[in-house]
């Protein structure tokens, strides 16, 4: 497993949206004189992005594509936050970049119910207020992390499901996509390779999941989370899994940090591991700690395998996964970190991503 936590112990007693409105005065220039290596520090945390493109097991030819479409999203949800946008705005902005690519289990790439069709689920959650939304079940849009902010911005619900989500669509005039424009090659063929009576889909759903998913911490200190999926393949029609469902799919809370997770949606589900994660983080473990403790009980509690990424208010992060692999790419400090497999680290400089790589192993 591997992580990316950043230790900064001076930094817990700071709330950032303070230094940040103080650094106008006076006294906070002679703080910053006096204390430059805080301050330093405080501007190193802050923001921040974390994304996933789900946890399982990425076929060789497909590690390239997984590796590279993460970086892209981390770096399209740092572009939001360095531009003043909101973690709110930051990951639905890296969600929507990974529904769009083809290469993921989430919008266009999305895997087939048994009956042949595409279902997505998607939540977002923004930690100021607690608010959040969700959609499941949804058919013919392009863009369910959308969809899902849209149900929390404009309605008195949580979740909208099927046909009811589609006509709210409808309504706050999001065009209906074709189906077919969302059904690529891959997934049509591992959709018949399960329908053959020598298949394994269980094996096979453990195996390549591909789930999208986004954490951030904003420049005021504010957490977010969004989480968009195509869901298990071969599933019934009708299921809905772990990611519209709150806490399990995805939690975000200021006071204490936002998680996106991937996995075996029903393994999630039984331990409600998104709050389950945060909780140990109240508890006073790291992200990183807490993250490893949320995987380790659902393995040994429900048999289940998956992956997070998570931040705390003061931008710490984590990516860990007990699956084989899990895409994930993370973007603070003008650095870029990605990894596929266990105990990997890849750095490269967000503004100049032609200059050498730097590994580091765990
Ligand atoms: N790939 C995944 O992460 C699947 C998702 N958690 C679901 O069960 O719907």
């Amino acid at each position: 497993m591997r992580c990316g936590s950043v230790s900064c112990a001076a930094l817990t007693t700071f709330e950032p949206s303070l230094v940040r409105n103080a650094l106008e005065s006076v006294e906070l220039f002679c703080f910053v004189a006096v204390y430059p290596a805080y301050w330093c520090v405080l501007v190193a945390m802050l923001p921040v992005v974390v994304v996933h493109g789900g946890a399982g097991h990425i076929p060789n030819e497909r590690a390239e594509t997984s590796c590279t479409g993460v970086r892209a999203a981390a770096r399209g949800g740092y572009a939001v936050l360095k531009g003043g946008g909101s973690a709110m705005d930051a990951v639905v902005e890296a969600v929507t970049l990974l529904e769009n690519n083809p290469a993921y289990n989430a919008g266009c790439g999305s895997v087939l119910n048994v009956k042949g069709g595409v279902e997505m689920d998607a939540i977002v959650m923004d930690g100021r207020t607690l608010d959040s939304g969700a959609v499941s079940a949804v058919k013919r849009i392009a863009n369910p992390v959308q969809l899902a902010r849209l149900v929390m911005e404009k309605t008195s619900h949580l979740c909208l499901t099927a046909e009811g989500a589609s006509e709210f669509a409808r309504a706050m005039g999001i065009q209906e996509v074709p189906e077919e424009s969302l059904i690529t090659d891959y997934a049509r063929m591992r959709w018949k390779k399960n329908l053959d009576p020598g298949s394994n889909p269980v094996e096979c759903q453990m195996g390549k999941m591909g789930t999208v998913g986004a954490v951030a911490v904003d420049t005021e200190g504010n957490v977010a989370c969004a989480t968009s999926t195509g869901g298990m393949i071969n599933k019934m029609e009708g299921r809905v899994g772990d990611t519209p469902c709150i806490g399990c799919g995805g939690y975000a809370d200021n006071q204490s940090g936002a998680v996106s997770p991937t996995g075996h949606g029903e393994a999630i589900m039984k331990v409600t591991l998104s709050r389950q994660i945060l909780f140990y983080m109240e508890q006073g473990k790291s992200a990183q700690e807490a993250a490893d403790e949320g995987l380790a009980y659902m393995r040994e509690r429900v048999q289940g395998l998956g992956g997070v990424v998570v931040v705390d208010p003061q931008g710490a992060w984590a990516a860990r996964f007990s699956s084989r692999q899990m895409a994930w790419a993370a973007a603070q400090n003008e650095l870029l970190h990605y990894g596929l497999y266990a105990g990997e680290d890849i750095m490269q400089s967000i503004q100049d991503p032609d200059l050498p790589h730097t590994h580091s192993q765990e």
